[in-house]
C-alpha cells in the first residue's frame, strides 16, 4: 500500500511547523498532527485533558471510538529540547494517513500538556517518525506509525516534500518522481541515537568557497530551524550586516531589512542551497524590525539538527529498509 497527505504550515507568516490530517478510530475522528522525524511517540490532545489545557485544538475521544482499546497499565511522558512536553495514557485504534491505514496503532492520549502546546492551537498532537527505540511508552514501548505500516508498504520508505510558506506532502511507500529533479543522493543513517542521523559533507556561505567538512546531524521534520556548529554559524553571520548573537532572544538576530546570503550544504557530492528568504525566519516579536535567523548554533542543543528550514530546500527520502539510509534530491 501507499499513502499521501498534505503538510500544511500552521502559520501564514512563517513556517513554525507543518500539520497533516490524520483520522483516528471508528467513526473517524480527524486531527491535525505534526509529523516529526525527531521523535517517536504518536500523541494527541484527548478527552482526558483538563479543559483548561485545551484552546481550540481538536481532541481524540477514545470512548467515542468502537475500535479503541485501552492499553491497560501503560503510560507515556515526553519532554522536547525546548522544555515542552506532555504525558498520559495509551489506547490502540485504527489510524489512517492519506489513504494508508494501520490497525491497532498505539495512540498516546494526553492527560497533561505543557503551556506551549496549549497555546499552539493549530497542533492537535504529533506523529513520531523517528526510530521506535525512542518511544516513551512504559512498561512496553510501542511502534511508530511508519514501523507498523512498513510491512504493508510497496517500499519501506516515507518522503518529505516540505515547502516555504505553502503546503507540501508526506508520501508513504513510494517515491514520487514528479516531486524532484536530477538524482537522489543516498547516504548511510546511524539509527543508534534513535534519530535519522546522517553525514553532511560540508557547507558554503553565499557565493563563497565550499568548505569540505563531515558534519553529523539529524533530519528533523519536527524542528523549525537548522542548528549547526558555532564555527559554521559565525562564518554565516559574519556576512550579515548588523547581526548579533542575542542572549535575550536566544540566538542570532539581525535587522529584518538585512540582505542575507544563501547557505549551501553538501550531502555526498550533491549540493543544496537554502534560499536567503528561508534564513530570514521571523521577526523576534510581531512587527519588530529585528529578525531571528533560520540558522542557529547547535552548541546549546547538543546535536546538529537539519530542521524544516533545510528540509524545505530539498526532496528527502527516509528509507526504513535494512540498513536505513536517507536520500536528498533537488526540486
Ligand atoms: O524534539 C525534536 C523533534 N520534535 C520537535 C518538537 C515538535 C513539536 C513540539 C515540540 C518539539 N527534535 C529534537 S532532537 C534533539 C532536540 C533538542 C533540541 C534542543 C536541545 C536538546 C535537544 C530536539 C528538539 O527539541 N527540537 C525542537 C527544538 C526546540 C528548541 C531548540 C531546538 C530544537
Amino acid at each position: 500500500g501507499t499513502g499521501s497527505a498534505a503538510a500544511v504550515p500552521i502559520n501564514a507568516d512563517f513556517d513554525i511547523a507543518y500539520v497533516t490530517p490524520v483520522t483516528l478510530g471508528t467513526p473517524p475522528q480527524t486531527l491535525q498532527l505534526d509529523f516529526d522525524s525527531g521523535s517517536s511517540d504518536l500523541w494527541v490532545f484527548s478527552s482526558h485533558l483538563p479543559t483548561s489545557q485545551i484552546r481550540g485544538q481538536q481532541i481524540y475521544a477514545p470512548n467515542k471510538s468502537s475500535t479503541a482499546k485501552l492499553l491497560d497499565g501503560h503510560s507515556w511522558s515526553i519532554t522536547y529540547g525546548d522544555g515542552s512536553g506532555s504525558r498520559g495514557n495509551v489506547y490502540t485504534d485504527n489510524v489512517t494517513v492519506g489513504g494508508l491505514t494501520v490497525g491497532s496503532q498505539a495512540i498516546e492520549c494526553a492527560q497533561q500538556v505543557s503551556s506551549s502546546f496549549t497555546t499552539e492551537d493549530h497542533i492537535d498532537g504529533l506523529v513520531g517518525l523517528g526510530f521506535s527505540t525512542l518511544n516513551t511508552v512504559s512498561p512496553k514501548s510501542q511502534l511508530t506509525f511508519f514501523d507498523n505500516a512498513k510491512s504493508n508498504l510497496d517500499s519501506p520508505v516515507f518522503t518529505a516534500d516540505l515547502k516555504y510558506k505553502q503546503a507540501g506532502t508526506y508520501d508513504f511507500g513510494f517515491i514520487d518522481e514528479a516531486k524532484y529533479t536530477g538524482e537522489i543522493t543516498y547516504v548511510p543513517v546511524n539509527s543508534d541515537p534513535g534519530y535519522w542521523t546522517f553525514p553532511s559533507s560540508g557547507y558554503a556561505v553565499g557565493s563563497g568557497n565550499f568548505t569540505a567538512s563531515s558534519i553529523s546531524g539529524i533530519a528533523d521534520t519536527g524542528t523549525s530551524l537548522v542548528y549547526l556548529p558555532t564555527a559554521i554559524v559565525t562564518a554565516y553571520y559574519r556576512q550579515v550586516q548588523g547581526a548579533t548573537n542575542s542572549r535575550s532572544y536566544g540566538g542570532y538576530v539581525f535587522p529584518c531589512a538585512s540582505t542575507l546570503p544563501t547557505f549551501t550544504f553538501g550531502v555526498g557530492a550533491a549540493r543544496f542551497t537554502i534560499p536567503a528568504a528561508y534564513l530570514n525566519y521571523a521577526p523576534v516579536t510581531p512587527g519588530s524590525a529585528t529578525c531571528f535567523g533560520g540558522l542557529q548554533s547547535s552548541s546549546g542543543v547538543g546535536i546538529n539538527i537539519w530542521g524544516d528550514v533545510a528540509l524545505k530546500a530539498a526532496f528527502v527520502v527516509f528509507n526504513g529498509g535494512n540498513p536505513p539510509t536517507i536520500g536528498w534530491a533537488a526540486k
